[in-house]
Formats: C-alpha cells, structure tokens, sequence
C-alpha cells in the first residue's frame, strides 16, 4: 500500500470580521500518496491559500491539522518546499539568481561545494543553466517563476506545495511551465499538490482533482483524471476524456458556488 505523504485530517480555519466570526474553511479531510501529483481547485475565495499555508506551517488552523511524512505540522515541516503565486516578491531582487537558489540550502548544514552543485543542477533542470549569475529583475516573468521553481527543488523536497504558481503568466509561458511541473514530477518522484483556479490547468496536470466548495468551505468532489502519464498540450487538451473531466470539474465548481454550505461531499 502507498504510504500518505499528507493527510489533512478536519483543517477548519475561522477569521475574525466585523467583529463577528468568518468561517473561511468549515472542515477538509483529505489524504495524498506519495509521488502523487494532485490539484486543489475551488472559487475564487474559498480559502485555497489559507489552507496551503496551514499544510506549510505558516498559519495554525482553527480546527484539526496537517500531518506530512507522518508529523503533525506544528511550523514549517522538513523536506517541505512552497512555490507561491508571487514570484516577483518571492525572490530578493538584490541577490543573482545563483544566490537566490542557494539561499534555502544554507539551513542544510552542507559544504560550500555541495550547495554550488545543488545550484546548478536546479538551475539546469528548468533550462535556466546560463543564468546563475544575473539579477531577477533582469528575467521575464516566466524565467523569474522557473527561478522560484530551481530555488524548491534544489532544496530536493519530498513534498512540494505550488500556490497558483502560473496565475500571472501569459497562456504560452503557462503552457511551457505546466510541462516543466509535469517533467520535473516525472523525473524527480516527489509529490505535488497544485492549487489552481484554472479549471484547464488542474486536469491537465493532475493525477486527480479535489474541487472545493465555496466557505465556509469543504470538500465538493475528488475526481480521478485517468489521462495517463504522458501529457501534450495539443493531444491530451483535444482527448475526449479530457473535455468529458473539465466539464465534470467545471460543473461541480457552479455547483459549488450555488450550494448551500450543508451539501455533502461527493466522491468518485
Ligand atoms: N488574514 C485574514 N483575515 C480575515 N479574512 C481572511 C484572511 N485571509 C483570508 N481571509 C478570507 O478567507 C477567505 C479565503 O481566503 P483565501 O485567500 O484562503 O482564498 P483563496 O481561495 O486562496 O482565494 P483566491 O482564489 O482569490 O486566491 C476569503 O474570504 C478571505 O477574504
């Protein structure tokens, strides 16, 4: 049996406002094998952010916990590395891309020698070879996320959280970038969860999809997207199993805008 690299066991999350309680996450229980590559896709608000940062140790839940490798996330949990939407203020603009990847690897206790190597085998790995030196400011947008990117995995996690990583590319940049997540996947066996709002980008990319509902939020759908291994931006968009899966997710996401937060969650 494949052991769960995460499990989220009843996270429920209340904000303060207006002087009263806002339930933005009522209750999410879900598990994710290791090497699994899955996508959290929900409306606009209903707390995708909220819940990756409680899974990442960065805000306590109200209700429940997150449990990676199997350790309850009390902080941010070792071999655990976040990708978020905001490559722009992610990365220090006064330090060269080089240093920028190399940054996390100092808390590893490694040699100097084995952090250059971690270095530029990253930078390499999202055809960024020949940039080690330059500033971020000096790369597009796409190069400046690739960036972010060699920054997680030259940390080699096991679990990697990428929080609408692609949300502010242009649609070729996108495209080019979800292959990247889909190749680094492949090669590299760690597991993934992938929050989008692009209902196109969580079938394409996932294993399978968990649709949440608006808040207070819970789970609407886990849907298993049988599209095999090997993805292509032209073929796998045109399967018809592919067009049939987005239907199903986008479906579920109206139902869920329109639901009534006592609708009980569907499973495949
Ligand atoms: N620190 C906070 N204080 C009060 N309310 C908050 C806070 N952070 C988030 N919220 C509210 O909780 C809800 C969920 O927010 P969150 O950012 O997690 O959702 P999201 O699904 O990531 O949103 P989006 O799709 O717009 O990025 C929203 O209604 C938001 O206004």
């Amino acid at each position: 049996m494949t052991a769960h690299m995460l499990r989220v066991n009843g996270i429920g999350k209340d904000y303060p406002r207006d002087g009263g309680v806002f339930t933005a996450i009522d209750e999410l229980t879900f598990a994710v094998d290791e090497g699994e590559l899955l996508c959290l896709v929900g409306p606009s608000g209903c707390g995708k952010t909220t819940l990756l940062r409680c899974v990442a140790g960065l805000l306590e839940p109200t209700r429940g916990e997150a449990v990676v490798d199997g350790k309850p996330v009390s902080g941010p949990p070792d071999g655990t590395a976040v990708v978020f939407q905001e490559y722009g203020r992610s990365l220090f603009p006064w330090m060269r891309v080089g240093a920028n990847v190399d940054l996390p690897l100092r808390r590893l206790g490694l040699s100097r020698a084995q952090r250059a190597e971690r270095v530029a085998e990253a930078l390499a790995m999202v055809d960024l070879g020949g940039f080690a030196r330059s500033y971020p400011w000096q790369l597009s947008g796409g190069m400046q996320q690739r960036v972010a990117i060699a920054r997680a995995i030259a940390y080699r996690p096991r679990l990697l959280l990428m929080d609408e990583p692609f949300a502010a590319v242009d649609a070729q940049t996108r495209a080019d970038l979800e292959d990247l997540i889909r190749d680094l996947w492949g090669k590299l066996g760690i597991t993934i969860v992938f929050i989008t709002h692009d209902i196109d980008e969580s079938v394409y990319l996932g294993q399978r999809v968990i649709v949440l509902s608006s808040p207070p939020t819970t789970t609407r759908a886990e849907i298993t997207v049988d599209l095999g291994d090997e993805r292509d931006q032209i073929a796998t968009r045109s399967d018809p199993e592919f067009v049939k899966l987005r239907a199903r997710v986008w479906g579920e996401i109206q139902a869920a805008k329109q639901a009534k937060p006592t609708d009980t969650t569907e499973k495949d």
